[in-house]
């Protein structure tokens, strides 16, 4: 089994959630309420290392009431440093690695009391970190990106819902809402988007889309729940 997926992010009118650079705050006031309402909604928060690593992100519920959700990263070799914040004591932090990932940086995250899952392979699979955090009581999963970690994903159908915040604004280059080898064509794409609602954003600049993610075919492999 596995929990409820969300996605949920804030792109350029051309599809990017990052600038060459970096820069990625996208989302007006309101749009972060809805973000932080949603974090408060799920029992867990997923990212990727680079999000981790560029954004330093918390991770916490702080423009909206609730709880914080555990927080998640998925970091194949291990690269984040153990400074950062969502390696503090604010939330439950627990990390998937493979055997990339050096000892010494596995148990100095776990003398912090982080949990540490170490795939034995060169990669961490989405479906299996899903239902391992299923077994821990997950049941509703929020991925906050970034564009890699939101392929991995998607493209294996372990999303239900997408939900994206288009802003006022174009980076040309950078980082996609999706990144990965990419589909050929809409045939190929393992999923339909069944649009769900559309919402002006109460600042009047932004969008907000709904989709949920309709597998073509339900993989049993990935015991996915029914909605
Ligand atoms: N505008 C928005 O809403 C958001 C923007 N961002 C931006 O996205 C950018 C980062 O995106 P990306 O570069 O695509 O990186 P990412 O944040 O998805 O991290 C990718 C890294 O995560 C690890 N990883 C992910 N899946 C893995 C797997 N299955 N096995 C092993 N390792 C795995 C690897 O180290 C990989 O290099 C940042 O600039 C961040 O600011 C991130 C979240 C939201
Ligand atoms: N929904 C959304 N809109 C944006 O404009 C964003 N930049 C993000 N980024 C995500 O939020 C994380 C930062 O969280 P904290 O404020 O530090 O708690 C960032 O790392 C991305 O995951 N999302």
């Amino acid at each position: 089994m596995r929990p409820y997926v969300y996605l949920m992010a804030a792109v350029t009118i051309d599809g990017r959630i990052a600038s060459k650079s970096g820069y990625s705050r996208l989302s007006c006031p309101h749009d972060l309420k809805r973000l932080h309402a949603l974090r408060a909604e799920v029992d867990a928060v997923i990212v990727g290392a680079n999000t981790a690593i560029i954004d330093n992100p918390r991770l916490t519920v702080r423009y909206a009431a609730g709880r914080n959700p555990t927080r998640v990263l998925i970091d194949g070799a291990l690269r984040a440093p153990t400074t950062l914040r969502i390696f503090d004591k604010t939330a439950p932090t627990i990390v998937y690695t493979t055997n990339l990932a050096p000892a010494e940086k596995i148990n100095e995250l776990r003398r912090l009391g982080i949990e540490v899952v170490v795939f034995p392979s060169h990669r961490v699979d989405p479906a299996s970190v899903l239902s391992d955090l299923y077994n821990r009581g997950v049941r509703k999963v929020l991925i906050e990106g970034g564009g890699r970690t939101n392929w991995e994903f998607i493209s294996k159908c372990l999303v239900d819902e997408v939900i994206v915040t288009v802003t006022p604004y174009v980076f040309g280059s950078g980082v996609s809402l999706v990144e990965g080898e990419g589909f050929k064509d809409i045939e190929e794409m393992p999923f339909n988007l069944k649009l769900l609602g559309v919402k002006l954003c109460e600042c009047g600049k932004e969008v907000v889309v709904k989709y949920a993610v309709e597998c073509k075919k339900v993989d049993t492999k990935y015991n996915r729940l029914e909605n």
